[in-house]
């Protein structure tokens, strides 16, 4: 479990993170989204004790993360394909790892095969793709079998194949009771895999929902007739909210089954109608637009009222 209370972290004017609140639950993916800069892998390092928040806590299973007695086993962190050796191979990296926590070297042959990197495990790292290199961070993080995953955009680099088997990863994992940390751009994925979603805008958490919550709060019927109009009316008495865009009605707080009901009963000429909800990234850019004028890191520093 991950918990993280009111975390501060400035580079000098830069706020990275402010007042930022957030927990993993074991058997949960839990994800963080954000613009670029928005504070993100701050925030994963320091939950790692790579950087030093300036106040607040970030616990992992309620200690700092640099005083968990067995690390590999607590957390698996990929944060950084790009910190291996480039002249080592690509089974010495994943060895290291293993005989630094005294972990069996059968572990090494397992974890590399659950990687998909067997085959390839003489080659050098510099020889790896960044995909490759994304599944060798990946083969480190989970050499430990550990009960939490800290992975900063494991997604980048991945090819289809490579995305597809990441889901399923994520899924087994949290099935199997780890809590998952996950950062990336590709919110159409995450909306697939994640359980809660955090937006992190300016080093400021802007919103916290369990997604499907909001794709249930955002459920309705979209409706396609030759009447919108008079549909609209009929439909107004049942819908807790109706939207017109052309010949289509957007109709909230009704099922599809209650809408074709009525349709059908009054003879209206349906040429469609299907449920819908609002997607991720909807939802993402309504929220940065509103969280705008508040960004505390593109703002100026007041200026003090001196003689000019
Ligand atoms: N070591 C550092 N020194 C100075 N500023 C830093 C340092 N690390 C991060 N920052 C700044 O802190 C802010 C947050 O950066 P961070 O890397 O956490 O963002 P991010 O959300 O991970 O971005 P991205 O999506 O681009 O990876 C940015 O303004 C960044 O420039």
């Amino acid at each position: 479990m991950i918990e993280v209370s009111d975390a501060h972290k400035r580079y000098g004017s830069t706020v990275a993170l402010t007042a930022v609140d957030l927990t993993a639950e074991p058997g949960q993916v839990t994800a963080v989204i954000g613009p670029n800069g928005a504070g993100k892998s701050t925030l994963f390092r320091a939950v790692l004790g790579l950087e030093t928040l300036d106040a607040g806590s970030a616990l992992v299973d309620g200690l700092p993360y640099s005083r968990a007695r067995t690390p590999l086993r607590a957390v698996g962190a990929a944060v950084d394909p790009s910190a291996f050796h480039p002249a080592r191979r690509v089974v010495d990296e994943v060895l290291i790892a293993a005989v630094s926590q005294g972990l069996p070297r059968r572990r090494v042959e397992a974890v590399l095969h659950e990687v998909g990197l067997w085959p390839v495990r003489h080659r050098r790292v510099r020889a790896l793709s960044l995909g490759m290199r994304q599944r060798l961070s990946l083969a480190v993080a989970l050499i430990g079998r550990p009960r939490s995953l800290i992975l900063d955009e494991p997604l980048n680099g991945l090819d289809v194949d490579g995305i597809h088997w990441m889901r399923g990863l994520l899924r087994e994992a949290s099935d199997g009771g780890c809590a998952v940390l996950i950062s990336s751009h590709i919110l159409s994925e995450l909306e697939r895999v994640a359980d809660r979603i955090h937006v992190l805008a300016s080093g400021r958490m802007i919103s916290s929902a369990d997604v499907a919550a909001s794709a249930e709060r955002s459920r309705h019927v979209v409706v396609v007739s030759d009447d919108p109009g008079a549909l609209r009316s009929l439909l107004v008495t049942q819908a807790t909210d109706i939207v017109r865009e052309g010949r289509a009605l957007l109709v909230w707080g009704m099922t599809v089954r209650a809408v074709a009901e009525m349709a059908f009963r009054h003879r209206f000429f349906v040429e469609s109608l299907a449920e819908s909800h609002d997607s991720l990234e909807s939802d993402y850019v309504r929220l940065l637009a509103e969280a705008a004028p508040l960004d505390p890191v593109l703002k100026e520093p007041p200026r003090s009222d001196g003689p000019s």
